[in-house]
């Protein structure tokens, strides 16, 4: 069987908006994060993988099958949908059971279906809690129990850990881990710490391109060597990050201990350009391990 996601020379315009420009990306069993900055097209590139949005141009093949194959992508596709609002009234147990119907499920499949799907994301004690008293995470909870209930292969899951606290956020993403074991979890984010945790694989998503897919050990490569932490006057703050990407900053008083990237060593640089810049005094420069987040943001600037 074929688990993965192929998707060849993808563009999509809504008018004469271009939202996605040729997307080449292949997407292998497991948990695949989709990164990019707020309006990159990920939202876009999701819901032409669930057939809800219609591709310009390109190719796209869900474990072997075309999308123009909509009724049997949509079969072997998941979608977790961020707003639950409108099932406020009814029990967790009741909503799950109403969306099975929704997806073609009958009563003898209901049955037992839902207590399994609501005993997999531990929501089975709080079947009779209504979903408008849930909090975030059980709510997402509850859309990964209806985005699997009818068993497909392929999980799309758009901004899933938007608003969760710190405890339901890892929980979560340990619940998708979970569910990826045999099968391919999309996952969607602009927030840095969920890629890093979870997946190996990665793209991110920049104005409608993809500036990186690979694993997450080769993204860090990108800045290993790069990365450097020191400190400098606080007053000098403004003057660093005109000329510096600066990617952490720690105050503490009038000193700023800080994190950039460099081609080169700041400190040394700093003593060769000291009569053509404007001086700030770096003390040594200290090169550290490189983060997700110094690679994202590196790729970002070059950009
Ligand atoms: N229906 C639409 N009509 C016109 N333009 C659209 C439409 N949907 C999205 N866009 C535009 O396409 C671009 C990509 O949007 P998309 O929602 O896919 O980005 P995103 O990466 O998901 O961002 P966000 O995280 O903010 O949702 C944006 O510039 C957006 O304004």
């Amino acid at each position: 069987m074929d688990m993965s996601i192929e998707i060849r020379n993808l563009t999509k315009n809504y008018g004469r908006k271009q939202a996605l420009w040729d997307v080449n990306l292949s997407i292998p069993q497991g948990m695949f994060g989709l990164l990019g900055p707020n309006g990159a097209g990920k939202t876009t590139l999701m819901k032409i993988l669930t057939t809800l949005v219609k591709k310009t141009k390109g190719e796209v093949r869900i474990c072997g099958e075309p999308l123009e194959n909509s009724r049997k992508i949509r079969n072997m596709t998941g979608y977790l949908p961020q707003d639950f609002s409108m099932y406020g009234n009814m029990n967790a147990y009741e909503a799950l059971d109403y969306l099975a119907v929704l997806s073609g499920m009958n009563k003898a499949e209901r049955k037992v279906k839902v207590p399994q799907m609501l005993e997999k994301v531990n929501l089975l004690e709080k079947r009779k809690v209504k979903v408008r008293a849930m909090s975030g995470g059980m709510k997402r909870r509850l859309g990964i129990a209806q985005a699997i209930i009818h068993d497909p292969k392929v999980i799309v899951v758009d901004e899933p850990t938007a608003g969760l606290d710190p405890e339901e956020r890892v929980r979560f993403r340990n619940l998708l881990c979970e569910i990826a074991k045999d099968r391919i979890v999309l996952l969607s984010t602009h927030i840095v710490g969920d890629i890093e945790a979870t997946c190996e694989n990665i793209a991110i998503l920049n104005q409608g391109e993809i500036c990186f897919q690979g694993k997450v050990t080769e993204l860090l490569s990108l800045v290993e060597g790069k990365v450097y932490r020191t400190e400098i006057a606080a007053a000098d703050l403004e003057k660093t990050k005109e000329r510096y990407l600066v990617t952490g900053i720690l105050t503490t008083g009038s000193t700023a201990n800080i994190k950039i990237i460099s081609d080169q060593n700041p400190f040394l640089q700093e003593k060769i350009s000291e009569e053509k810049l404007p001086e700030v005094k770096f003390s040594a420069a200290k090169q550290v391990k490189p983060d997700v987040e110094d690679a994202y943001m590196y790729l970002m600037h070059k950009k």
